[in-house]
């Protein structure tokens, strides 16, 4: 597999200024030179080429294009028609079809992003010569890249580790500043680096105890048995210091959920639209009106927050009704937040059920501001605060509001993040190890919880044999990356 040469447009297919491709594998420098006609240029420096497809003489030139939007036989029609501005050139017996301009790079070997050769064609981004470059490259025996196989290689070479990839994923995936954030720390290694050092001191107490074990002629040093537990109590305290985080490092990859909860007809869906800054869900004078959860992505200060509108709570003999509010219900139990919004043009009435669903992180506003003039606005022993989804009164202090509880829920400290379900499953593992281990009766058994606690954190990096969790983190990459 890896004896490959693998190719991927690096770039979103479809029209655009430049088209990268990027080429790994041992082939990767003899197809620059084929495509180039001269010789590799210094390694890691830009220049530009022109490219060239082969042709064997006398045999018709190949169709063009192929899946890009016009078929085969207009293919050979156009060409006939209209023939490429620039002549082929005829190089020893073979015609050469000149493709494009292009800035070329050529990463030797170790020196790569995958640790092979590596060369990567700017070209410009038409579809008509992506479509020619792929056939090029393709007539040249190299194999499109399956998705995650360059990061694949990556690993395989030990230039990026299992922490690191899922970064790197999460840095091309991340929607908003903090994301970016959090992600490029992890890609740079941060996070690997301290389950690294967690790691380092538990293989040393464990060599040393094996060393002493298989000597049973000599009794364990007592200093020896005191230094090991000492290491494995420091580390299950850090490990769960780590782990006890409210998951704010899992909840900035997924985006904190908010749910906007409060009674029919209050202004719910208007609200949600002024904060997504447009019509994302109905509005009508009729009470009842949304069902289902209309969800929205929201930016807020660089913090990603997911807001859901729901259905207005109340009793209806109306099952599509009935439905929505169960969905609302579930959402608000879920949610990491309540948004709860009551109706200034009736307040203080307001119904207790709605109120119940006040909790000490809650976020209560009086909607329809315009009407609550002059009345008494505190519930619960809380303010509210006063908005009007019409006027837009109140709207700054509301995203103020939300966007210091997200603040408060995702920054990182000084420590990087916790980021993956996998990372703390892992942990818990390591962590319930040590805790045994230190109570364990003969030292055989301690030895044993410690091996398994070195083989948690080293399945998270990726040190250890971990095939099985491999496929997982490398499909959850596009092609060409
Ligand atoms: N054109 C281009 N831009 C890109 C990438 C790329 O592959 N090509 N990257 C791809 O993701 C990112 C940059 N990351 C890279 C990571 C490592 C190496 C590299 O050549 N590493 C060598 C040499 C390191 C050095 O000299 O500093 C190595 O690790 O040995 C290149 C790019 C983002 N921008
Ligand atoms: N005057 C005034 N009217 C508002 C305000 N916010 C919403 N409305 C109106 O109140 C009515 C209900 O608004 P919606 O946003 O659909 O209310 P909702 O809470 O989503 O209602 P359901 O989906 O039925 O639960 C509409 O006629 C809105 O135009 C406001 O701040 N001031
Ligand atoms: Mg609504």
């Amino acid at each position: 597999m890896s004896g490959d040469t693998i190719f991927a447009l690096a770039t979103p297919a479809g029209k655009s200024g430049v088209a990268v491709f990027r080429l790994s594998g041992p082939r990767a420098a003899e197809a620059l030179q084929t495509l180039t006609g001269k010789a590799l240029p210094t390694p890691r420096v830009a220049v530009k080429r022109r490219l060239y497809a082969s042709t064997p003489e006398g045999q018709a030139l190949p169709p063009l294009g192929g899946r890009v939007g016009w078929g085969a036989a207009s293919d050979a029609s156009i060409h006939r028609d209209a023939p490429l501005p620039t002549s082929p050139l005829k190089v020893g017996g073979e015609e050469k079809i000149p493709l494009d301009d292009a800035l070329v790079l050529y990463f030797k070997a170790p020196a790569s992003f995958t640790g092979e050769d590596v060369v990567e064609l700017h070209t410009h981004g038409g579809p008509a010569i992506i479509a020619a470059v792929a056939k090029a490259l393709t007539a040249l025996d190299l194999r499109l890249a399956e998705p995650g196989e360059f990061t694949r290689r990556a690993f395989d070479h030990g230039k990026l580790d299992l922490v690191e990839i899922e970064g790197l994923a999460d840095l091309i995936a991340a929607e908003t500043e903090a994301q970016r954030r959090q992600a490029l720390r992890q890609a740079e290694g941060e996070l690997s680096s301290l389950y690294e050092s967690w790691r380092g001191p538990l293989i040393s107490a464990l060599a040393r105890m094996e060393a002493a074990i298989d000597f049973p002629d000599e009794d364990l040093p007592d200093g020896l048995m005191m230094l090991v537990d000492e290491t494995m109590r420091i580390l299950s305290d850090e490990i769960e210091a780590h782990l006890a985080d409210n998951h704010r490092g899992e909840m900035l990859r997924d985006g904190l959920s908010v749910a906007i909860i409060g009674s029919p007809n209050v202004g719910k869906s208007s609200l949600l639209n002024r904060l997504a800054g447009r019509e994302a869900a109905i509005v009508s004078a009729r009470a009842g009106t949304t069902r289902d959860v209309i969800e929205v992505k929201l930016d807020l200060g660089g913090y990603p927050v997911l807001i859901a509108d729901t259905a207005g709570l109340r009793e209806s003999p109306d099952e599509i009704e009935q439905e929505g509010v169960k969905r609302a219900l579930k959402r608000a139990e879920h949610a990491d937040l309540k948004l709860i919004v009551f109706d200034g043009a009736v307040w203080p009435d307001f119904d207790a059920t709605v109120a119940e669903q006040i909790d000490a992180e809650a976020i209560v506003v009086l909607n329809k501001a315009e009407f609550a003039v002059g009345r008494k606005t505190a519930i619960v022993e809380r303010d509210l605060l006063l908005v009007s989804a019409k006027t837009g009164e109140g709207l700054d202090a509301l995203v103020a509001a939300l966007t210091d509880k997200a603040a408060k829920a995702l920054n990182p400290g000084a420590q990087p993040a916790l980021t993956r379900l996998r990372h703390r499953a892992a942990l818990e593992r390591c962590l319930g190890a040590l805790r045994r281990g230190l109570h364990a009766p003969v030292v055989e058994l301690k030895a044993e919880d410690l091996r398994l606690a070195v083989q948690a954190l080293g399945r998270i990096t990726g040190r250890v044999e971990v095939d099985d969790v491999l496929d997982l983190i490398f499909r959850e990459f596009c092609i060409g990356k």
